[in-house]
């Protein structure tokens, strides 16, 4: 099969090695013109500085990369979907498949990645849609370490197609799932959680407070997940506390890394000076403070991580706003 990827960062180039690896082509699209070169000529991952496969293709120019295939892997991150989809729409003369990798919620909108693409890509240019998504650090992909994803859409035939291109014998197993909103909110979901495990981390507050802000961040998924619409038993599958587990206390994930340096003291603006990869799990926390807000939803540990990030409120009053909330009995709901 032939595939687009849009976007050559992290995710996105360490699929294309899937794909060659599992016997496709591929052409990945970057505005990063460094990133294009070092694919196509040096054939090294922009990142990880591990070699890439050396007929995996990259280019600036999206008509190339839209003209390429009938599918299009979305692996930006989700502050830019909507304004690439909008380009995107605009370029294309014919349906595609559309596969999202990222994991965001959008703020203000509250929207999901599935949500956007309906709004912005005409019916006429949207064959399908479907997320493929689950506990995977690209670190560990690249190097071809085992890994199961989930791959999520309301078009059944889709999702079996996309199974069998991404998976395969040595390193790569992937499930179906039909349930594509409870799929995607989960990947977004525990991004927010794990900048809290880190804040958690950063502050030294020890793995007993780890385990429990983990825990009840569950708790958090399963409500949000509810909330959209989702199934209660996909937020406990690969796609929620799967992906929790891989990163919420690892050194690999951005977003815990993101949260440790705020525990520790430092500002956004510092974070995003140093990190030059995506960290979702921010904005993630600011859209899921404006549903919470919209739904009347309870989710007390996003709400204080939102309060420590936008509104400055100091960490350890954060802690003490948790502690202090009525007692109660544990239920999961
Ligand atoms: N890294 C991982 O392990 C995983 C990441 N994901 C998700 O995948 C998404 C992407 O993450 P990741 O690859 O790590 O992020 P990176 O920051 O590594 O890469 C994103 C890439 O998209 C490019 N880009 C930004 N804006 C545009 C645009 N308008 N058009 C084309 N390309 C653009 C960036 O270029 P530039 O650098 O110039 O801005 C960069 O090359 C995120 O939502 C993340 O949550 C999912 C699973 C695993
Ligand atoms: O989504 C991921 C793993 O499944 C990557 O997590 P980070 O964005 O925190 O690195």
């Amino acid at each position: 099969m032939k595939l687009s990827i849009i976007g050559g960062g992290a995710w996105g180039a360490t699929l294309g090695q899937l794909l060659v690896d599992n016997g496709h082509e591929v052409v990945i699209y970057d505005i990063n013109e460094q990133f294009v070169q070092t694919i196509n000529q040096k054939h090294v991952h922009p990142f990880f500085d591990l070699p890439l496969p050396e007929t995996l293709v990259a280019t600036v120019s999206l008509s190339e990369a839209l003209n390429f295939s009938d599918y299009l892997v979305l692996a930006v991150p989700t502050k830019v979907m909507r304004s690439l989809l909008n380009t995107i729409n605009q370029t294309l003369n014919s349906p595609k498949y559309f596969i999202n990798v990222s994991k965001g919620i959008e703020p203000d909108t509250t929207k999901r990645v599935s949500e956007i693409v309906e709004e912005v890509v005409s019916k006429e240019n949207l064959a399908g849609f479907a997320v493929l998504t689950g506990p995977s650090h690209a670190e560990e992909v690249i190097r071809r370490k085992l890994t199961l994803l989930t791959i999520a859409s309301s078009n059944t035939e889709m999702a079996q197609t996309l199974q069998t291109v991404f998976s395969n014998d040595t390193y790569m197993r992937v499930y179906t799932s039909d349930d594509l909103i409870g799929c995607e909110v989960g990947g977004a979901v525990k991004n927010a959680i794990a900048v809290v495990s880190g804040m958690a981390t950063g502050l030294d507050m020890g793995e007993n407070a780890r385990a429990a802000l983990i825990t009840r961040g569950i708790v958090e998924i399963v409500r949000v997940v509810e909330a959209y619409g989702g199934k209660r038993d996909t937020a406990f599958g690969l796609t929620g506390v799967g992906d929790l587990i891989v990163t919420a206390s690892s050194e690999n994930s951005r977003n815990f890394r993101a949260g440790k340096q705020i525990g520790s003291g430092k500002s956004m603006e510092q974070i995003y000076q140093e990190e030059k990869q995506t960290i979702e799990g921010v904005r993630a926390i600011e859209a899921l403070h404006q549903l919470a807000l919209k739904k009347g939803l309870s989710l007390p540990i996003i709400e204080v991580a939102y309060q420590v990030i936008f509104e400055r409120m100091p960490i350890n009053d954060a802690v003490t706003k948790l502690l202090t909330r009525t007692l109660k009995s544990e239920k999961i709901d």
